[in-house]
């Protein structure tokens, strides 16, 4: 809809023949968007070939245990020359590679420092109708970075650039347990208060896994980092936030994501970032109680127990561990 609106003809890959074909009769997404009228110049096709065919720009939005085998088959149809960017927020589940990583493999036509990540607070029911939304577009080419920007931008869509790839991409990913966290906090009945612990504490385990990634600092603090960490936890629209309410209010996790029918990336990414935290040995205890309870059964109150009863520490660990600031 944002390159709709600027003027660019559009194509939109289905799987489904008979979504495409909806699509193209009704001018409406039906299933993901119901309430939308699509831009005139927006054509959906069952057809990878005929979606990509004399594309300039090239949006890779498949949910991250989805990306290879989307990227695989992109191969033989595209050039290399196109802008090609991505914005699916998530880890591949088997290898804990990030999103331009695994594309970079797929498509070895692309020179890897021009492939993008788009990230950032942009829940898509509110970028369709226009309402003003952020974004960050990473390269590690600023030419890159800058082309996708020129495609994107416009009066309600306003996209920054940023050369931290691995910090943007992990912010976006990781956000996602977050935000779980912060549903199931509302779901158990908790406040406000337990909802700013969770997004503050929540980027401080971010920021760390991030760093130790590779990732700059100043990222966390930008539109990839604590906006998205705040749209996701906070807004009607998240999937993820969702998920874990619905666990807070007892449901079982296989029930909620069948009720849903969307892609809710933090759980994956939580058994990601539990393998990720031992591989670079950073302490994360909120991902970690989460994959309790996701994954064996851990009643979340015990959860919640057990990270407020955890030993005193330091708001900042480096801080702490050189014990430099203290006067
Ligand atoms: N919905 C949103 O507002 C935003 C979503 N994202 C990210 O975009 C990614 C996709 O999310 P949504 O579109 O919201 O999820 P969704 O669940 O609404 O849609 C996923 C789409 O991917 C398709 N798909 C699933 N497996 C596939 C495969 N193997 N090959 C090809 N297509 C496949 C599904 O048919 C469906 O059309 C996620 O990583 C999400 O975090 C990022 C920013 C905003
Ligand atoms: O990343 C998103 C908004 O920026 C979408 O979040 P959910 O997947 O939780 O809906």
């Amino acid at each position: 809809s944002v390159l709709a609106a600027n003027g660019h003809r559009v194509s939109l890959w289905s799987r489904s023949r008979e979504q495409a074909e909806e699509i193209n009769r009704e001018r409406v997404n039906k299933r993901y968007l119901p309430n939308v009228r699509l831009h005139e110049s927006i054509r959906a096709t069952d057809s990878l070939a005929e979606a990509v065919e004399g594309a300039g720009f090239v949006l890779l939005v498949a949910p991250s245990s989805a990306m290879r085998e989307v990227a695989s088959r992109l191969k033989p149809l595209l050039t290399g020359d196109e802008c090609l960017v991505h914005a699916t927020k998530g880890f591949e589940p088997e290898t804990l590679k990030r999103m331009t990583d695994v594309i970079a493999e797929e498509l070895p036509q692309f020179d890897p420092r021009r492939l993008v990540a788009l990230s950032g607070p942009s829940h898509a029911e509110e970028v369709i109708v226009r309402c003003p939304t952020t974004v960050v577009v990473a390269s590690r080419s600023r030419q890159a970075a800058e082309e996708a920007q020129d495609w994107l931008i416009n009066s309600t869509f306003r996209v920054y650039t940023n050369p931290d790839v691995v910090g943007v991409e992990v912010a976006g990913a990781l956000k996602n347990i977050i935000a779980l966290g912060a549903g199931l906090s509302d779901g158990l009945g908790f406040g406000d208060n337990a909802k700013a612990a969770l997004l503050t504490r929540g980027l401080a385990e971010i920021s760390r896994l991030g760093q130790a990634m590779g990732a700059q600092p100043q990222t966390f603090a930008g539109l990839a980092g604590v906006g998205d960490l705040v749209v996701t936890c906070t807004s009607r629209h998240s999937r993820n936030w969702r998920a874990g309410y619905g666990i807070g209010q007892g449901k079982k996790l296989d029930d909620v994501l069948s009720e849903m029918n969307m892609v809710v990336e933090g759980v994956k990414t939580t058994r990601a970032a539990k393998s990720l935290a031992a591989r670079y040995g950073v302490h994360m205890p909120i991902a970690e109680q989460l994959y309790e309870v996701l994954f064996n059964g851990k009643p979340p109150k015990a959860a919640v127990e057990d990270l407020m009863g955890r030993g005193r520490t330091h708001e900042m660990e480096e801080v702490a561990r050189s014990s430099g600031s203290w006067s």
